[in-house]
């Protein structure tokens, strides 16, 4: 993709949005960068009169949303990351500041203020790059932002009470969402549209670049409009850490930008790059060798035809345990890993090959090495090993997705094809083979323990003395609380099976206070008593009627004021989106994925109230409600 040398440049960078913006998320999710999402607590309250104009309030919040998190993550879940972006978005109409409205009276005076004139919008955005320097934290600050002007059309009373009871304005600066309904009520934008919706994405690309790929001084050319450089500029651009690429070198940081006052800015460019395409080019080769017919082929249609390669090669390569053999002993040769491992010569280097192919491995004159992410993710004892699911992937669900063209036409699980024997059967197969529920309790822990901290963080649950994680399995959820919230008692409550074989998923490291494991059945057991209840990745399982037993049991013990936390993917309202929820639905498991709104439903229903939900853009959602308190 073009844009790969600036964003690539992340890749192997801890990078965290500090926002709890799904827009912004889903902005920089587009794009292909990878991130964790903690929302700033920082509050939204500096004195708007001591800044001399809208925008440095904006770039001052962005700032502080950004600083808060960086903080935090360093002192108290004592994990520095390399890169925090924060921004916020504002609506100026006449010398005024207009945020998210506070309510719907508040989001009429807003709506009506806007109402047939042109407004500014500024997102001021902060990207913190952080160090750690003994126990203190070092960082190194640039922000801008970027202005977008919208105007509105005449709004008439009826127009706007049924936009604000539609519920869009409510978690929008000004009032309104530019992306879907708030659309109808704008007659033109001039500039940035996606810096509306909350990101200023082109202008973030270029101040990636300028950090990243300062000009060197014979290529600085002046042209004359401020853009991101060309598709073939960035093609051209070396992606090697030279001195001169390298973030702290560039001196342009910690200032506010001054390229907003100077529109036709400098922008380098390469010498050879400033080929114009046509719509109907001959197929041209980049750098790398890739033909790129401009457009031209269902690129997405390809990838989605290959997909099963790619993933079957990580399955084995996984299986063979090829990564872990890089870790230790890399680089090897072809023929070292096929010794190591036991397999052909020739399978190997094309099996190896493939994985250079897919970005998991590098291959250099001394043969193949892992890159940071297979260390991090694919070794079996990687910070944050995928190994187990992976494995799980391969043994059990790759034989079930096989058969799904039967278990569409069919309407049900496929198990009796896949494994000969049905789920029932599987499920007591679990029960007696150590090695099978060994597997299991892998997969689960890895999924668990990668996305514990968006868990534990997506909502502030510092107020809860005790927590009750149920089927929190291996426990790798309740170390992450225990960490970040170190005066809080977390108990694990699973099955006996389950708590007999926790122990070889302990951490090493002392935790602040140890977790408590509990065994039973949550259909049928006495639950312990707790502030906070956890249900994580357990309510898509299992069907309606398991469901009801275990909500109900849930609401009886919970004393008002108590909470359940929910851990799931959330459903867009449609119900198609992320992918990787409908997609798993493909499985048939009696269980099913919900939205947003059905998840509020449902915990309505069992007397939960003061639903909360927090999209955090990674691999899990979180759900937070509070159980009723007794009416007088
Ligand atoms: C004008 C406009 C704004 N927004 C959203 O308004 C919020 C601004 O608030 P913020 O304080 O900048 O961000 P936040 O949502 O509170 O998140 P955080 O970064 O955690 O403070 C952001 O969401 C934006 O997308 C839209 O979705 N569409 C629009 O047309």
């Amino acid at each position: 993709m073009a844009l790969n040398p600036v964003l690539g440049k992340l890749v192997s960078k801890r990078v965290v949005l500090a926002s709890a913006s799904p827009r912004r998320q889903e902005i920089l999710t587009n794009v292909g960068l990878r991130f964790e999402v903690v929302p700033s607590w920082f509050k939204e309250t500096l004195e708007k009169s001591s800044f001399a104009a809208p925008y440095e309030y904006a770039v001052e919040t962005a700032k502080q949303k950004a600083l808060e998190v960086a903080n935090r993550m360093h002192v108290k879940h004592l994990r520095t990351p390399d890169i925090v972006i924060g921004a916020d978005t504002i609506v100026s109409v006449d010398e005024q500041i207009l945020e998210k409205p506070v309510d719907k009276q508040d989001a009429y005076r807003m709506l009506s203020r806007l109402s047939g004139k042109e407004h500014s919008v500024f997102t001021g955005v902060a990207i913190i790059h952080c160090s750690s320097k003994g126990n203190q934290l070092e960082t190194e600050i640039t922000d801008f932002y970027e202005e977008t002007k919208v105007k509105f059309s005449d709004l008439s009373e009826e127009l706007l009470w049924e936009y604000i009871h539609s519920g869009e304005p409510m978690d929008k600066a000004g009032g309104y969402g530019i992306q879907a309904l708030g659309g109808m009520l704008v007659e033109y934008v001039h500039g940035d549209f996606l810096n509306v919706v909350g990101f200023p994405l082109n202008h973030f690309c270029k101040k990636l670049a300028e950090l990243y790929y300062p000009p060197p001084k014979h290529t600085v050319q002046h042209i004359k409009h401020d853009s991101i450089p060309s598709v073939d500029t960035f093609e051209n651009l070396s992606d090697g850490e030279s001195e001169s690429s390298n973030f702290t070198e560039h001196k342009g940081a910690n200032k506010l930008d001054s390229s907003r006052m100077c529109p036709s800015r400098p922008v380098y460019n390469c010498e050879n790059s400033s080929s114009v395409r046509t719509g109907f080019t001959v197929p041209l080769e980049n750098q790398n060798g890739a033909s790129e017919s401009a457009a031209k082929l269902p690129s997405k249609i390809l990838d989605l035809m290959d997909g099963f390669k790619a993933s079957k090669a990580l399955f084995v390569a996984s299986k063979l345990k090829m990564f872990d053999y890089l870790k230790t002993k890399g680089p090897l040769k072809a023929v070292d890993v096929a010794n190591e491992v036991g397999t052909s010569v020739c399978g190997t280097e094309r099996l190896l090959d493939a994985c250079v192919a897919l970005g998991l491995l590098e291959k250099t004159s001394q043969g193949y090495s892992n890159t940071d992410s297979a260390n991090t993710y694919l070794t079996s004892d990687g910070e944050y090993s995928l190994h187990g699911y992976i494995i799980h992937s391969n043994d059990h669900l790759w034989p079930l997705f096989t058969n799904l063209e039967s278990a569409v036409r069919e309407g049900s699980r496929q198990n009796h094809r896949a494994f000969g024997r049905k789920a029932e059967d599987l499920f007591k197969d679990y029960y007696h083979s150590q090695e099978v529920k060994q597997r299991f309790m892998a997969a689960m822990h890895s999924i668990a323990h990668l996305t514990a901290r968006d868990v534990a963080t997506a909502f502030d649950l510092s107020q809860f003395k005790s927590t009750c994680d149920l089927g929190g399995c291996t426990g790798a959820l309740a170390h992450e609380l225990i960490q970040i919230y170190p005066n809080m008692k977390v108990t694990v409550f699973d099955l006996p099976e389950v708590i007999a074989n926790i122990s070889y998923f302990q951490p090493s490291e002392q935790c602040a206070a140890p977790v408590t494991f509990v065994s039973g059945d949550f259909f049928k057991d006495n639950l312990p008593e707790a502030d906070l209840y956890i249900l994580s990745r357990v309510l898509h399982d299992w069907p309606d009627e398991k469901i009801h037993v275990l909500l109900s049991k849930i609401s009886a013990v919970c004393k008002p004021g108590s909470a359940l936390l929910v851990a799931e993917i959330v459903l867009d309202e449609q119900k198609t989106h992320p992918a990787r929820a409908v997609l798993q639905s493909l499985s048939m498991t009696e269980g099913k994925q919900r939205s947003g709104s059905e998840y509020k439903q449902l915990l309505e229903k069992y007397g939960f109230t003061d639903v909360q939900i927090k999209i955090t853009g990674t691999l899990l959602d979180a759900v937070l409600c509070f159980k009723k308190n007794l009416s007088p």
